[in-house]
């Protein structure tokens, strides 16, 4: 197998989604284990992969293993499989929080980590990825790892220092899009919309507006201005949102969500 999952839940339905969608692997070439039947039982289903109870089995049959459980899980599952570890695999976290040193300390001997961020709309193909390596990885194995990783979206190599900020900025970022496409809908519909239309035109808008950032390289708030006509409609709602503090709830929201991965 080329690929394999320990824990086969949200996060790496989306890696597996993408990377199928993508064509990077194909379904047969991958192996998931969870210890809950009906998630693995999904995992096959959706995505036609090989599935297992054992974490051994993965570990076993994988060149490269995704440890896609939940942060509070990673002691006890790396125990179960460290001796099957072999310096020839190479182990990729999603955990916030688990630090390469910390995951080193837990293997107890050489093993290649890359530490990484995904986020969920790697299902689409759309992710943002931050990954860091630790000293065993060597370069051309980083570049494969990468090369996979961005079959399903962005990604970029970062220092370790900035994980716990990608968590807030990509990794939970995307549920606090989906509030903010949610809360646009419901006041579409509040003015009349149907509900369907109004989740169109709220998420192309936010869609649209991120590929604006993206391909004009122009300042958001250069970009933000071309919206404002002078005592126009939007000036109005831009101004009724920083009466509720619309900028500084979002960094908040994002400093406690920083503070939360650097605590796990
Ligand atoms: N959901 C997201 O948007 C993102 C999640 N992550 C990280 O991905 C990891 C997984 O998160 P989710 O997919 O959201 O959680 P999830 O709860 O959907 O999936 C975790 C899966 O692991 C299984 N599991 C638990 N203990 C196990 C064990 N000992 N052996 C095998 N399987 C086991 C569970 O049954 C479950 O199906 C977490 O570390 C999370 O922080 C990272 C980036 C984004
Ligand atoms: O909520 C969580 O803890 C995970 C990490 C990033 C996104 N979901």
């Amino acid at each position: 197998m080329k690929l394999g999952f320990i824990g086969t839940g949200n996060m790496a339905g989306a890696i597996m989604g993408g990377i199928i969608k993508e064509g990077v692997f194909k379904a047969e070439e991958m192996i998931g284990s969870d210890i809950f039947a009906p998630g693995r039982e999904k995992a096959k289903a959706d995505y036609g992969i090989h599935v297992t109870a054992d974490n051994r089995e993965v570990v076993e049959k994988s060149e490269i293993i995704i440890l896609s459980i939940k942060p509070q899980f990673y002691a006890d599952t790396i125990a179960g499989i460290k001796d099957l570890v072999t310096d020839d695999k190479i182990i990729i976290t999603i955990a916030p929080g688990k630090t390469l040193a910390w995951l080193e300390e837990q293997f107890g001997k050489k093993v290649k980590i890359i530490r990484t961020m995904p986020n969920t709309p790697a299902m689409v193909g759309e992710g943002m990825t931050a990954a860091c390596p630790n000293t065993y990885v060597t370069e051309e194995e980083l570049k494969y790892a990468v090369s996979i990783l961005s079959a399903f979206g962005q990604v970029e190599v970062v220092s370790e220092k900035l994980m716990d900020v990608v968590v807030s900025v990509s990794g939970s970022a995307p549920a606090y899009v989906f509030l903010f496409i949610e809360a646009m809908a419901d006041a579409a519909v509040a003015d009349g919309m149907p509900r369907p239309q109004a989740y169109k035109f709220a998420a192309q808008t936010v869609y649209g507006s991120a590929k604006m950032v993206m391909e004009t390289g122009k300042h958001p708030g250069e970009l933000k201005d071309m919206v404002c006509s002078p005592a126009g409609t939007t000036i109005e709602a831009v101004r009724v949102l920083e009466r509720n503090g619309f900028r500084s709830a979002v960094i908040e929201a994002m400093k406690a969500c920083t503070e939360i991965s650097k605590s796990l």
